[in-house]
């Protein structure tokens, strides 16, 4: 019999064999305060992904102006929305990660990170490969595929292996607007939601994240996932839902109709209760605690309406760890 092969004792430790699964979300900043919240958009909006603007234009704005500007008001607006454990959109994907680590077991090494702002993706892809892991899967956490978001994503996943010699292999889940297994996860959410009301509304709108008109026109894949995502969950619900599009910024044109057009509108077309949710956002967070069920509501009462309610995002229910352990297995397939 031949003796084991033995490493020289100078040899480096090579930690190998493990697989990794990060999920990545958008981003928040590190506490609601100022510098905290002016470090966090400076890092978001220099993204060429997001803000698709020549530099050379756009840097003078986004330093001289919005920097000096947005901070402050932002930072009011995460103070009112933020928890003892952090902001919403960290805590509801630390969650997601743990819940999903439950089911996935200690053969997959689970983790999250956020695109812009701490835990970064860097950090987790070198912690993975400093684990051990070979075949690491990334999970961008948007049902609707865009340049914005998903494909951000991936740009910093290859960054982060930029530098390494040895690579893990990667793999990415795509996107899943039109998944059953989510729009399953949307029904279930959305008929509990439902069920604890004391109005029967008469209107349901689906609110998702806008982006500029124009990058539908650059070929963008968005609008039409949003579109689909909330055509297939009508038809299983079996009732008519009102798409529309939050979060507008700068002076471009963005997606219509705009979800605060429409809720100042409805009192006045004779639409005065209302449920509203955001079926395109993981996890609740900012655009969806503070502009749905606070501004929100504000405006839509304000304009005369009568009954308003924000039902929260999938987060970490059961249906939302059933729906991406659905995903995320089909995607780990051969690797675990
Ligand atoms: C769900 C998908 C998202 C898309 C698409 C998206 C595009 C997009 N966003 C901005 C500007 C801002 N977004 C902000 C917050 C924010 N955006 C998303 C998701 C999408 N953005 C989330 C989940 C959040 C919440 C983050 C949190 O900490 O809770 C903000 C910051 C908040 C503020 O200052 O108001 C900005 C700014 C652009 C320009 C854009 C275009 C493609
Ligand atoms: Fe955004
Ligand atoms: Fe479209």
């Amino acid at each position: 019999m031949r003796a084991p092969m033995k490493f020289p004792q100078d040899h480096p430790l090579v930690q190998t064999g493990r697989i990794g699964l990060l999920l990545v979300n958008l981003g928040t900043p590190d506490a609601p305060e100022k510098g905290a919240v002016k470090r966090y958009l400076k890092q978001f909006l220099s993204d060429k992904r997001v803000v698709e603007i020549p530099s050379i234009i756009w840097q003078p704005i986004l330093r001289g102006i919005i920097l000096n500007t947005r901070p402050k008001k932002s930072a009011h607006a995460y103070s009112l929305v933020w928890t003892d454990e952090g902001s919403p959109l960290a805590v509801h994907t630390k969650n997601q990660a743990a819940a999903i680590g439950e089911r996935l077991g200690d053969g997959v090494m689970t983790d999250w990170a956020m695109r812009y702002g701490n835990p970064s993706v860097e950090s987790r892809i070198q912690a993975m490969k400093d684990a051990g892991c070979e075949r690491i899967l990334v999970a961008p956490l948007y049902p609707q595929h865009s340049g914005a978001t998903t494909a951000s994503v991936h740009d910093a996943v290859f960054d982060a292996i930029k530098a390494m010699r040895w690579h893990p292999a990667l793999r990415t889940m795509p996107y899943y607007h039109d998944d059953a297994a989510y729009i399953n996860a949307l029904k279930t959410s959305l008929e509990a939601g439902l069920a604890k009301l004391d109005f029967e509304p008469d209107a349901i709108i689906a609110s998702f994240h806008g982006m500029p008109k124009r990058t539908l026109e650059l070929g963008d894949p968005y609008h039409c996932h949003c579109q689909k995502t909330a055509r297939l969950l009508s038809e299983a619900m079996g009732r008519e839902l009102t798409i529309a599009f939050q979060s507008r910024f700068g002076p471009a044109k963005w997606l219509e109709p705009a979800t605060d057009m429409v809720l100042e509108a409805m009192p006045g077309q004779g639409t005065k209760k209302v449920v509203i949710f955001a079926p395109g956002f993981s996890s609740d967070c900012l655009e969806t605690c503070e502009e749905l069920a606070i501004r929100g509501k504000e405006q839509f009462m304000e304009a005369g309406g009568q009954h308003f309610a924000y039902l929260e995002c999938l987060n970490e229910s059961e249906a939302s760890i059933d729906m991406l352990e659905v995903l995320l297995r089909r995607e780990l397939a051969g690797w675990i």
